[in-house]
């Protein structure tokens, strides 16, 4: 909802309705179930939706993705009881798993040679092996507290996910293009969701080294200042890079450095 509203699509829904027009946009919003969205992306009921990309490895291998999102990031991962001796996916040779990702899970031990029994469970997970369910569980892990609470301990990272913006193989050519322009706006919200805008000022004969540490987008735009041999420096840096950056310009003689959020970055 909040990637959403920051392309500056509005949606209008009342209080838990689960079919909602966009005011601003010709898109129209269903709220479904996770589990269920692969099915209505092949049978053409929904043209695109946000979705966990574990879900769509799990039951929608055949939906292509048009669009990583940067949020919901989480891995889907196996773990067994602190107390198990565990030295690699071998020990899992005839032992019993549950998981809600039969199909992940079966590749997994398909790819290792592994034979083993699966407990399929639709949730909590995590109680599996201190209620004698299972040896060892398969469940999305994020901040690893559930894990933790469990007396769990993460032994194999199966696969890592992120929410997606996928695309029905039914979608008609007329709609693709909205669903172009969306993909537009996502990808600028998340590029400017990237960057940083940074402003600073400097002598000027120090501004051929500061511009080798802030390429920019083109080149920075380098504006003087009112007080004579001083330029203030304008330009984009990725947001990992933020401190390294700040050290060097700091080391080339800026000053005044101020920075600034990105909303949205059209390339
Ligand atoms: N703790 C988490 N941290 C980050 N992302 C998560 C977390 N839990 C779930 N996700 C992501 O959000 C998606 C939806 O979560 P989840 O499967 O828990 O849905 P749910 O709301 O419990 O739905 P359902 O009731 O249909 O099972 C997951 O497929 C995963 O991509
Ligand atoms: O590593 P953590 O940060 O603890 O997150 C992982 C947990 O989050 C999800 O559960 P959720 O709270 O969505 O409950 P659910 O089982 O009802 O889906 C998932 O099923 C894990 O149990
Ligand atoms: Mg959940």
């Amino acid at each position: 909802m909040k990637i959403l509203k920051d392309v500056g699509i509005s949606i209008e829904n009342g209080k838990d309705q689960l079919k909602a027009s966009a005011k601003n946009f010709p898109i129209e919003v269903f709220y479904l179930r996770n589990g269920d969205i692969p099915q209505y992306l092949r049978d053409g009921v929904v043209d695109a939706a946000i979705i966990g990309e574990n879900i769509l490895i799990e039951k929608g291998n055949d939906i292509a993705i048009v669009e990583k999102l940067g949020f919901s990031t989480c891995k889907v991962s196996l773990a067994v009881p602190k107390s198990t001796k565990f030295k690699s996916v071998q020990d899992l040779q005839g032992k019993r798993i549950a998981t809600s990702y039969p199909n992940t899970v079966n590749q997994f031990l398909l790819k290792n040679k592994i034979e083993a029994q699966l407990h399929i469970i639709n949730g909590s997970v995590e109680i599996a092996p201190n209620i004698g369910l299972a040896d060892a569980i398969v469940d999305i892990v994020s901040s690893g507290s559930t894990l933790f609470k469990n007396n769990l301990k993460e032994v194999e990272v199966l696969l890592n996910s992120e929410a997606v913006l996928a695309v029905s193989p039914l979608i008609s050519s007329e709609n693709q293009k909205i669903l172009d322009k969306l993909k537009f706006r996502f990808q600028s919200v998340l590029k400017g969701r990237q960057s940083k805008y940074i402003l600073l000022n400097a002598p000027n004969d120090k501004i051929p080294d500061i511009i080798k540490v802030l390429p920019g987008m083109k080149s920075p735009t380098i504006l003087p200042l009112a007080e004579v041999g001083w330029s203030s420096l304008h330009s984009v840096i990725d947001k990992n890079d933020f401190w390294e950056v700040i050290d060097e310009l700091k080391l080339h003689g800026a000053q005044g450095i101020l920075v600034c959020p990105i909303e949205n970055m059209v390339i």
